[in-house]
């Protein structure tokens, strides 16, 4: 079921709310804007009226993957619903960022609590942030026809519900390997910021079986990367 409210601080907070209330797997929430929209890294998500600020929340269960590759169901959902909408080339950026031709127009948020993940999407619709360092973009820059942000989220929550069976059904390879094909190629020159300040660069070599990043390093040896923000150079 996708709940909408006019104006929250955050869809993810209000949906973590619902989730200790007990709502149900499969439970959307829908803002038209938020005042305190969380981004990953600790980030503000800056959240406009006209663009798409949906949570949804997921039970995990004992038998299920782990939660944390819930990022790659979520970013395989968002790329497809984004992809077909835009004349540029939309990638998938690790862990869980999607760009049309390198620059930002979702991001995914995932929270957990107990058996509830929380996966927060975030999708520049009609606008974008213009103060930031790094390009970004937005459906309706894009091209695309479709911008009303309800509809855009009634087929998101089919694709994402499509990916969530998978998971569960199948495991994660086939998760990864769709993740995989629509992603930075193998090879990709990168920079990662990890969360204790140390700098990494490298080439993209692969997601591993947990989800993490392999890096392939100057030297020829593979690193292994589990948080952090990556710079494509
Ligand atoms: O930093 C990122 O790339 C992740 C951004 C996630 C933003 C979405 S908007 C809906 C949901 N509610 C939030 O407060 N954040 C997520």
């Amino acid at each position: 079921m996708i709940r909408f409210v006019a104006e929250t601080g955050s869809t993810n907070a209000d949906m973590l709310a619902l989730a200790e209330q007990g709502a149900p797997e499969g439970s959307w929430l829908r803002a038209g804007r938020q005042t305190g929209g969380r981004g990953r890294m600790g980030r503000h998500w800056e959240s406009p009226a006209g663009n798409l600020h949906s949570s949804t929340l997921v039970r995990v269960r004992a038998s299920d993957p782990p939660a944390h590759t819930l990022a790659l169901v979520a970013a395989n959902a968002v790329h497809a619903l984004i992809a077909p909408l835009c004349v540029g080339n939309a990638r998938i950026k690790w862990p869980n960022d999607i760009l049309v031709d390198g620059a930002k127009i979702a991001g995914i948020l995932l929270e957990r609590a107990g058996d509830a993940v929380i996966a927060g999407i975030g999708v520049n619709v009609t606008g974008h942030p213009e103060d930031l360092d790094r390009p970004v973009t937005s459906l309706k820059a894009q091209g695309a026809i479709e911008t009303d942000a309800g509809a855009l989220l009634e087929r998101l929550a089919a694709l994402f519900t499509h990916w969530l069976a998978v998971w569960r059904a199948q495991g994660l390879e086939p998760v990864r390997a769709h993740w995989l094909l629509n992603a930075h190629p193998r090879g990709t020159a990168m920079r990662v910021l990890q969360p204790n300040g140390e700098q990494v660069e490298g080439a993209f070599d692969t997601l591993d079986q947990q989800g993490m990043l392999i890096l392939r390093l100057a030297d020829g040896q593979s690193r292994a990367i589990h948080a952090g923000d990556i710079i494509l150079n």
